[in-house]
């Protein structure tokens, strides 16, 4: 090569090299750009900086598997407010929770809600955004969640039989006596129960959980694992976008998979197909309330997973989570049993209990209440989105489009509702106090299942199921945890996902 050739190459080279460093600069620039004016839209909410400049922080502690804590400390540390994104803010204000799901509140369901598609494409009532379209399902969905197609108009006779189920289990497998030791994972059984409960009144019959006690199809190992992954494109929606394109997509489970929900895909679908069948035998369950009340074929497939994946989990969680600290607590132990004890005793309380009858019993109310302040069931972000022309909250002007998540635990065990001992799992708080601060407590506590037009709908379904569980549990039985040191193993994930709860149960005497 002549010189001439290699100063031109040489030339060329730079050219090539400054262009592409021209352009590196210009997407720099329009990077820092973009990020400057998104910090500085909410740069006036108090929060951890790093927060304020990317989606990061959030990532980071939602990976530590203890997100609830880190936004617990955080609104401790910098008030009801706090800037956790560079467009989340975090509320740990029941006033504003309670407002921004008002029913007619012009807040939205955030992009939070669109993690929670379970096919890609296919709104189910979790993840709808469009206010219209998600009252217009609710709508279809009342009579149903009022349990009003099932047998006896409720869902008492479905519970019950599972109830019958699960003692039968613990009793066939799981009592241990001085020469047999036979551990359960309780978490795990407790989970068949919720999942059989909801096949039961759901669909006219139990999956089989309890009967088989199997982890059918490995849906509840393949569920627990499914929920990291939910967790973070929970802190990062956009993710979901790109994980429901290809090749991302690929992964996902499929209908035909033999195994978790793709399993359940095909379960779903076939199921309803057999229910819209003309001719079909009308069935006494909550599926037939939503086909009477008009809901289509890809509404009603859509639902078969709501009820599935929202229904078990987070009653399993409240049910292992409030005996983990019954348990745990031997002054309240011994105070619900005394309970249970005499109303049986009186004739007060039939076999399995009504609800009703559960209803009567103070200690009790008390018991699941505070269970739910201690680990609601659900942890994550929920959040929702700020309306056009921008809102003030806490004395903070907050801009249209901002999201603002709920601080399910820094709510529960806020000093500035609980007291100093928030963190101690204490029912009597719930005896000692006066009707005003008890209205306050009831309304912080009801704020696990949501609010207003956003609300739980399957909160009569588990209030009904832990109603039942604890008196069905102590007047039968009595429990040692296998390892204190570490009772149980328990992350969050946007629900819980929990482990190693291993119990010894005995017959009581
Ligand atoms: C202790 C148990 C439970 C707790 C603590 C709980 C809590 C919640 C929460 C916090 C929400 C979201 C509220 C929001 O978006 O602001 C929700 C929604 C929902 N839950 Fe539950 N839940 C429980 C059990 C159940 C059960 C047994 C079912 C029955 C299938 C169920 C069905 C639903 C449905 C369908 C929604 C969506 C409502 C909507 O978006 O309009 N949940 N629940």
């Amino acid at each position: 090569m002549g010189v001439t050739a290699a100063l031109a190459a040489a030339a060329q080279h730079a050219d090539c090299i400054s262009l592409f460093t021209l352009l590196v600069a210009l997407a720099l620039a329009a990077l820092f750009v973009w990020r400057a004016s998104s910090w500085h839209r909410l740069r006036h909410v108090p929060g951890p900086c790093s927060a304020s400049l990317s989606s990061f922080w959030m990532l980071r502690k939602a990976l530590s598997g203890r997100f609830h804590e880190h936004l617990r400390d955080v609104s401790d540390e910098y008030g009801p407010l706090v800037r956790i994104g560079p467009n989340v803010l975090l509320s740990t204000d029941p006033e504003v929770l309670r407002m921004m799901s008002a029913a007619r509140s012009p807040y939205t369901k955030g992009v939070f809600y669109e993690t929670g598609r379970i096919i890609p494409g296919e709104d189910t009532v979790v993840s709808l955004r469009d206010e219209g379209e998600h009252r217009a399902l609710r709508a279809k969905m009342g009579t149903a969640f009022g349990g009003k197609e099932n047998e006896g108009f409720g869902f008492g006779a479905g519970i019950d039989r599972q109830l019958l189920a699960f003692m039968n289990l613990i009793d066939s497998r799981y009592i241990s006596t001085a020469t047999q030791y036979r551990p359960v994972q309780f978490f795990r059984k407790t989970s068949f129960f919720a999942l059989d409960v909801i096949g039961d009144i759901s669909f006219g019959d139990a999956f089989g959980f309890l009967q088989q006690d199997q982890d059918l199809y490995r849906y509840n190992e393949i569920h627990d694992e499914s929920l990291p992954v939910m967790n973070i494109m929970s802190t990062m929606p956009w993710l979901a976008h790109i994980l429901y394109r290809w090749p991302f997509n690929l992964l996902l489970p499929k209908e035909g998979d033999q195994v978790g929900f793709g399993r359940l895909m095909g379960f779903a679908k076939s199921l309803i197909d057999k229910r819209l069948q003309p001719g079909a035998k009308p069935q006494k369950d909550m599926t037939q309330a939503f086909i009477n009340n008009g809901m289509s074929r890809s509404e009603l497939i859509q639902q078969v997973f709501v009820q599935i994946i929202a229904g078990s989990v987070s009653s399993a969680t409240a049910m292992c989570m409030t005996l983990l600290c019954l348990i745990t607590t031997p002054t309240a132990y011994a105070a619900l049993r005394r309970e249970v004890d005499d109303a049986l005793k009186n004739g007060k309380i039939s076999s399995p209990i009504a609800e009703y009858e559960a209803k009567r019993l103070p200690y009790l109310q008390a018991v699941i209440r505070e269970g739910l302040r201690m680990y609601p069931p659900v942890t994550g972000l929920g959040s929702k989105q700020v309306p056009k022309g921008g809102d003030f909250l806490n004395g903070f002007f907050i801009p249209e489009g901002t999201q603002v998540a709920t601080n399910f635990f820094g709510l529960m065990r806020s000093q500035s509702v609980w007291g100093k001992d928030a963190d101690v799992f204490r029912p009597e708080r719930w005896l000692e106090s006066d009707d005003e601060q008890l209205k306050v407590m009831n309304g912080v506590v009801d704020l696990a299942f949501g609010h207003g037009k956003y609300s739980c709908l399957g909160k009569p379904i588990a209030m009904m199921e832990l109603n039942k569980i604890f008196v069905e549990l102590l007047r039968r039985y009595d429990f040692t945890i296998v390892n204190p040191q570490s009772p149980i193993k328990a992350w969050s994930a946007v629900f819980w996902v929990a482990n190693d709860f291993w119990l010894r149960i005995t017959k009581r005497a």
